[in-house]
């Protein structure tokens, strides 16, 4: 068990919606004097615990506590009261009574459609509500079956207690409308709100006649497909009679149902009329009850002073932004959050509010702004972060292949190669668009650096800055016919030549032949050789040349 305040402990949720979670609750202490209701310790109350993200906004704290005085003076036998406000922490909460008994969503649900005398009975007193709340200037605007609840009486007659009075309001708070999202429901919002005009009394009138309709039929007149399609549903298409509706009692829904909310009837004649149409379409009604029923459209006048909506939410034209909820639209779903189009049109300014009002179309937070300006800021990306071509992976490659039989100049940036163009070095403001159309031109026509740049505007010279001394280029190789590989190896074969060479002048030059053919050993033959060279030595050294050798015998 959850502690709210000191006096409050959070025992099980009866259900969640779009703004919160409703809980049953038990009173530990009672409340202070700033309670409506002070309440008794052991009490068991209905504590409506608001969603994170509206009690993190400044704004809904701010008129939360605000209106505390109207939201907490609001009675009437056919609204439920709102006990108390807790404000603490990061956690607002409304301390509301207990109801017990089902909402008429889910009865209907459950029970299938009222009979038209029943659902204008209960709608007489819905409209009660609303034209105590309207008085007081408080305007529901989240009027739906979900937020009827039934509560029987001892004598088994179920009164229809309308709750969530001012949540609608609450949320949608400046802060959330800068936002882009409002809160209502798609199936039970009033032409005027969908499209973001100003906002009155009227629009709860409107979600009484649709709440009217689907009484009787078991659904709402502009339901199904998506949220965005009901929406143009309710600003274009005109609801049909369906069958099972009494005249009397359809000249009252259509009356409701009319875009123009000043032809809408004030709450107080729909709940006259809709009694006297009661009263004319029971089976035991008089003839002139028939009579009146039949003239109903006379009680229908509308409210001389509407209750306006104060800071009515900006426009939401479903023509021009899909709500981020119309994918997966469910009729019977809770309130839902949907995206606003932009700001307000033609409504005067929140007089409650505390933030400045936002001039139309300068909402820096509008969808279409904050889209804008992420487009630019892409753009803009795209301009400022220039990859130099050296250091793009993709472009590396091309770019060595072509560096190789070019003369780099000495101290400064190499020249722009084909389809490559260089960014200049300096940082210098660059016109928009400037390197994007340089690339494409130099894809096109590939010329020199200073052509390409030549319309720049940052022409004074400025010193070139340094550059890492250039590769000098290969001189040509020795390799004329450029055989691929054949460089390597060019050494060995020059050897190999070499040795076959040296090897067949060995051959020729020398007596080597002559060896082999004699079978000499190898010593031996290089021994006779030395010998031989020796004595070749000693005559040409010591004896004349013009004698022969000498006589073995006589030794001369
Ligand atoms: N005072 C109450 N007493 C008993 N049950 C309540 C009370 N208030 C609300 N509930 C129940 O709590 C559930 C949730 O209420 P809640 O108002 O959050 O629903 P919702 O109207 O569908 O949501 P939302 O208005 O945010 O779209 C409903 O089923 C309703 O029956």
């Amino acid at each position: 068990m959850r502690p709210v305040g000191s006096k409050y402990l959070l025992e099980e949720p009866l259900g969640r919606g779009a703004t919160g979670t409703v809980w049953r609750a038990s009173q530990r202490e009672t409340a202070g004097a700033e309670a409506a209701v002070p309440g008794q310790p052991g009490e068991t109350v209905a504590i409506k615990v608001l969603k994170e993200e509206l009690a993190n906004d400044a704004d809904v704290v701010m008129r939360f506590l605000r209106e505390r005085s109207v939201l907490l003076r609001l009675t009437h036998p056919n609204i439920v009261r709102t006990r108390d406000l807790v404000v603490e922490g990061d956690l607002l909460a409304l301390v509301m009574d207990l109801v017990d008994g089902p909402d008429l969503h889910r009865y209907l649900r459950d029970n299938g459609p009222f009979t038209p005398v029943a659902a204008a009975l209960l709608t007489a007193q819905i409209a009660d509500a609303l034209a105590a709340s309207h008085a007081d200037g408080v305007v529901h605007r989240d009027l739906k079956p979900a937020n009827v609840l039934l509560k029987t009486d001892i004598d088994g007659q179920m009164h229809p207690m309308l709750t969530d009075f001012g949540i609608a309001r609450l949320a949608d708070s400046p802060g959330l409308t800068r936002t882009h999202e409002f809160v209502g429901t798609p199936a039970y919002v009033a032409p005027e709100s969908a499209e973001g005009r100003p906002q009155t009394s009227a629009v709860d009138i409107y979600g009484a006649g649709i709440l009217l309709y689907e009484l009787v039929t078991g659904r709402p007149p502009f339901a199904g497909g998506s949220a965005l399609e009901v929406l143009h549903r309710h600003l274009s298409e005109e609801p049909r009679r369906p069958t099972t509706v009494p005249e009397p009692l359809w000249t009252v829904i259509e009356r409701c149902l009319r875009k123009d909310p000043s032809q809408r009837p004030s709450a107080e004649n729909l709940a006259r009329g809709l009694r006297t149409v009661a009263a004319g379409i029971g089976v035991h009604s008089s003839s002139a009850q028939v009579e009146a029923a039949l003239g109903v459209a006379a009680l229908l006048g509308p409210d001389p002073a509407p209750a306006h909506v104060p800071g009515t939410p900006g426009s939401a034209d479903p023509t021009q932004v899909l709500p981020t909820n119309a994918g997966s639209y469910d009729p019977n779903a809770a309130t839902s959050v949907m995206q606003q189009t932009g700001p307000g049109q033609g409504q005067g300014p929140d007089p409650t509010s505390v933030m400045p009002p936002v001039p139309p179309g300068n909402d820096p937070n509008h969808p279409w702004q904050s889209q804008l300006q992420a487009a630019r800021d892409r753009s803009e990306q795209t301009q400022v972060q220039y990859i130099d071509p050296s250091q793009d992976p993709l472009r590396r490659r091309p770019q060595r292949q072509q560096q190789r039989p070019q003369q780099p100049q000495q101290g400064y940036p190499p020249q722009p190669q084909q389809g490559y163009p260089q960014q200049p070095q300096r940082p210098q403001p660059q016109p928009q668009q400037q390197p994007r159309q340089s690339r494409r031109q130099a894809r096109q026509q590939p010329q020199p650096q200073q052509q390409q740049y030549a319309p720049q505007p940052y022409a004074p010279p400025q010193p070139p800055p340094q550059q890492p001394t250039p590769r000098q280029p290969r001189g040509r190789s020795a390799n004329p016919m450029r055989i691929p590989g054949l460089g390597c190896l060019k050494g060995c074969l020059f050897s190999v030549i070499l040795i076959v060479v040296a090897g067949w002048l060995v051959w020729e030059l020398t007596p080597l032949q002559g060896w082999i053919a004699e079978g000499k050993s190898y010593w031996s033959a290089i021994g006779d050789g030395i010998s031989k060279v020796s004595d070749w030595i000693s005559d040409l050294g010591g004896s004349d040349p013009g004698a022969g050798p000498p006589d073995p015998n006589t030794g001369q």
